[in-house]
């Protein structure tokens, strides 16, 4: 039997935690509060507004780094992206791996009026419904971690609940399989999954291949503003940024750095 992959393992985790959390609210509750939650916000129009757009990602530890940042208050973190022009706050609510949580996601929503993203490990509708219920406007469905019957439906889904899904993808393949389900949005994730080897020419791979309407987000590897425009060179309408902020220092400057980059004249747009 071959060794599991770091997703594989990280799926198998998350399963048990999202079985452990349906034990206590079920699948019929937690769709009641889904449909509660306030109007999610309009990530697409936040992703469409010009020059690159900058997600910035709350992220206390990785698989691949371990603990990144003590980060106390989320709430103040994600505030200081906001004011530092981010169009997107990126929560990472995985427990064991990222340390992430779902309280965290309750912080930042009430901290920020931009959308927010729910970043996980989604295996299922009651995922999708519970990012709802916690005030989540986009969520992230990886392709390597999701049959394609069951990506479809997770995509039609979280479209049903008003919200925006990030479909992430890190080779041409998964790309294809990203626009068959009908992807609006697509990540090309630097970082394989598997190995936790960052390629940051797997953009410039695949975006071209995608058709123009489609947003095109470039996620990981970006350490500052000469990441940026080269994913922007290559086609980027937005970056998905986590170690880079959380280690800065200066969250706010940090993104603003990043923001004004990808929003002066000189830098590359993307071709529509
Ligand atoms: O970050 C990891 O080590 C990782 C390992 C396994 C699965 C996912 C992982 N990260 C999620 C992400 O894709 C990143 O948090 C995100 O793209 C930001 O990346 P970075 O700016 O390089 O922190």
């Amino acid at each position: 039997m071959s060794t599991p992959s770091v997703l594989d393992s990280i799926i198998e985790g998350v399963k048990a935690d999202v079985a452990a959390r349906e034990a206590v609210v079920d699948y019929a509750a937690i769709k009641a509060a889904s449909a509660q939650a306030p109007e999610p916000k309009d990530a697409m129009a936040a992703l469409r507004q010009p020059g690159i757009g900058v997600i910035a990602e709350v992220k206390r530890a990785s698989p691949s780094k371990g603990e990144l940042a003590d980060i106390p208050d989320p709430a103040e973190l994600a505030s200081a992206y906001e004011a530092g022009g981010a169009r997107i706050i990126s929560v990472l609510t995985e427990e064991r791996r990222f340390h992430g949580s779902l309280a965290d996601l309750d912080s930042v929503r009430a901290a920020v009026n931009i959308p927010v993203l729910r970043k996980d490990f989604i295996v299922g509708p009651y995922q999708i419904h519970e990012a709802r219920a916690h005030g989540a406007d986009v969520i992230l469905l990886i392709v390597a971690a999701l049959e394609q019957n069951v990506l479809a439906a997770l995509l039609d889904r979280t479209e049903s609940l008003g919200m925006t899904a990030l479909v992430e993808v890190h080779t041409e393949e998964e790309a294809n399989r990203a626009l068959e389900a009908g992807a609006s949005v697509v990540g090309v994730n630097a970082r394989n999954l598997k190995t936790l080897e960052v390629d940051r020419d797997c953009f410039a791979r695949i975006a071209p291949g995608l058709p123009t309407k489609v947003i095109r987000v470039a996620e990981s590897g970006v350490r500052g503003t000469a990441d940026l425009l080269a994913y922007a060179g290559a086609g980027a309408d937005a970056v998905l940024v986590g170690e880079g902020l959380v280690t800065s220092g200066d969250p706010r400057a940090a993104v603003s750095e990043l923001v004004t980059a990808g929003t002066h004249p000189s830098c590359p747009k993307p071709v529509r």
